[in-house]
Parts: C-alpha cells; sequence; structure tokens
C-alpha cells in the first residue's frame, strides 16, 4: 500500500465491509496498537478515545465529513485525523434524485417537476463538492448560480457563481442546494424562518448532513407547501425510521446517503482511508489529513 514499510501496529476496524483492499492490506502490516479506521455513523467521542487510551495516534475516516468526530478532543490528545476529501466529489455531484414505484401508466402531468433551464440555483456550501454541483447545473442551462460561504471562493469564476448573503439565496432560488459541511455555525441553519424566505416553488436539496436540518421545519414546510419540494440524501436519524413522516410526503424524496456511492469512489475511499493510518502511524505525512 503506497510502499510505506509499516511497524507493527494494530488499527481497529469498525466494520468488516470496508471497501478497496483496505483491511485486507491493514491486516497484514499492523499489529500492536494504534489506530481507528471508522465510517461517517462511527461516533469517535470522548468516551471512544478514553477507552482506545494514549496508544492511539490517528483516526481516519472513510469519509469526508468529520462531524462524527471529537475533533477538538483529538487535537487535545495530538490524534490526527485521517478524511477522504475529493475522492468522492464527482460520485456526490453527480447524484440528484430518484423514486419507485407507481408506474401504471404514461401520463401527461405525472412524475412533472420544473426543470433546470432558466432557473436560478442556490448553493450553500460552496466546497469541492458545492463548486462540482455547480459545474454540473451550468450545463443544463441556468440562468443563475448563487452561492452562500464563510469565504469568497475564486474558483466562482469558472461558473460565474455569485456570492450572496444567506437571505438573498433563499430569497432568489429556484433550486437551493446544501453542500455544506456540518459544524456548529451549520447546525439546523435551514429552519423554520430560512424556509419561510425560500419561494413557494422552491426546491430544497440535501447531499450534506442532515443535521443541517431542522427536519421538523422541513415536514411542516412541505406540508404546508412553503416550498414545493425537497430531494434529500441525508436526514436525522439515519437510517431515517420508517414510521418518519417525511416517507409519507409525495412531495420529497428520500435516498439512503448514497451520494458517493459508486463503487470508484468508495474503493479509493476506503484505500485512502488505510493509507492515511499508516502514513501517520509512520510519521509520516498523510495523504489526507483533516487540519
Ligand atoms: O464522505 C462523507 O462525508 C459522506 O457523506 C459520504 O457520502
Amino acid at each position: 500500500m503506497s510502499g510505506i514499510k509499516s511497524k507493527p501496529y494494530k488499527v481497529f476496524v469498525t466494520r468488516l465491509d470496508m471497501p478497496g483492499d483496505c483491511v485486507e492490506l491493514l491486516d497484514t502490516q499492523v499489529k500492536g496498537v494504534n489506530g481507528v479506521y471508522c465510517c461517517l455513523n462511527d461516533k469517535i467521542d470522548k468516551a471512544v478515545l478514553d477507552a482506545a487510551g494514549p496508544s492511539l495516534k490517528v483516526v481516519s475516516t472513510i469519509s469526508v465529513g468529520v462531524d462524527h468526530i471529537d475533533v477538538p478532543e483529538c487535537r487535545k490528545r495530538g490524534i490526527r485525523i485521517g478524511y477522504t476529501p475529493d475522492v468522492l466529489t464527482d460520485a456526490t455531484a453527480d447524484l440528484t434524485e430518484a423514486r419507485s414505484g407507481g408506474w401504471v401508466s404514461w401520463a401527461p402531468t405525472w412524475m412533472t417537476g420544473p426543470g433546470l433551464s432558466g432557473s436560478t440555483v442556490g448553493i450553500v456550501g460552496f466546497g469541492r463538492i458545492g463548486q462540482a454541483v455547480a459545474r454540473r447545473v451550468k450545463a443544463f442551462n441556468t440562468a443563475q448560480i448563487l452561492y452562500y460561504n464563510r469565504s469568497t471562493r475564486p474558483e466562482a469564476k469558472d461558473t460565474g457563481a455569485l456570492k450572496v448573503d444567506f437571505d438573498e439565496i433563499l430569497n432568489k432560488s429556484d433550486f437551493i442546494i446544501c453542500c455544506a459541511a456540518l459544524v456548529p455555525e451549520t447546525k439546523e441553519i435551514f429552519n423554520k424562518a430560512a424556509f419561510s424566505k425560500m419561494k413557494p416553488t422552491a426546491i430544497f436539496i440535501n447531499t450534506s448532513r442532515g443535521g443541517t436540518v431542522d427536519q421538523v421545519a422541513l415536514i411542516e414546510a412541505l406540508k404546508n407547501n412553503t416550498i414545493r419540494a425537497a430531494g434529500l440524501d441525508v436526514t436525522t436519524p439515519e437510517p431515517l425510521p420508517l414510521d418518519s413522516e417525511l416517507f409519507l410526503l409525495d412531495n420529497c424524496v428520500i435516498l439512503p446517503h448514497i451520494g458517493s456511492a459508486t463503487i470508484e469512489a468508495r474503493d479509493t475511499m476506503g484505500e485512502l482511508t488505510a493509507n492515511n493510518i499508516l502514513a501517520a502511524l509512520n510519521g509520516k505525512e498523510m495523504p489526507a489529513e483533516y487540519k
């Protein structure tokens, strides 16, 4: 793996079905102590870090999101964090929406929705994935792409995306796409007030984290037609309980957090996660260290 000759270390891998060759490769190279290889649904909190003890040197997650890891606590203990940026950007940006069942016959208005052509698309969170989404929607002949982001992104010139404030993106967008990382500032940023500022024809899409949305407020907004519809690849909790009202709404499409689910992306993520661990344990520069 990446030609790194590893000393014997012990790595705890939270699942047996990690993609790529990572488990086998790590298994053959690690004995002893010191790394955790985890998924986005493994909470790596203080209790876990305590249980691992001072031998733990690296936590490597097979995800770009790190909201399941207690980052400040890792910093305090000198534990390095590996993640998987870039390698899932295209797969996640490719994801739009899908629906199953109920196909009786073709009908003129059945399953219709507004097209992207001529529309204003607002992207909240203009990092790697947000920018990749902008490149894709631009190809659909959109009238305008807006973005909301903490910092101005020079890459926006590639798509002509315009930085606006949060209220403006809510007021003006026909499609609002959340690509923002879940951090304290974005927690439930899409709340009742936010939905009430959107157009009644707006479509809300979330491919980042369910925690960016006040889900009760979203359900109300969909039920009251405050907005037209939502497409969610992420929810709170995950998996979404079968009795969730979201499943009953015919203006909400739900996917099971599959934004990055191409074989290529997941294999690359799996191997990057393993390589992050090996590099950290061998005192090398990690291929993708979360800083
Ligand atoms: O990598 C992540 O953070 C994901 O959500 C995987 O789709």
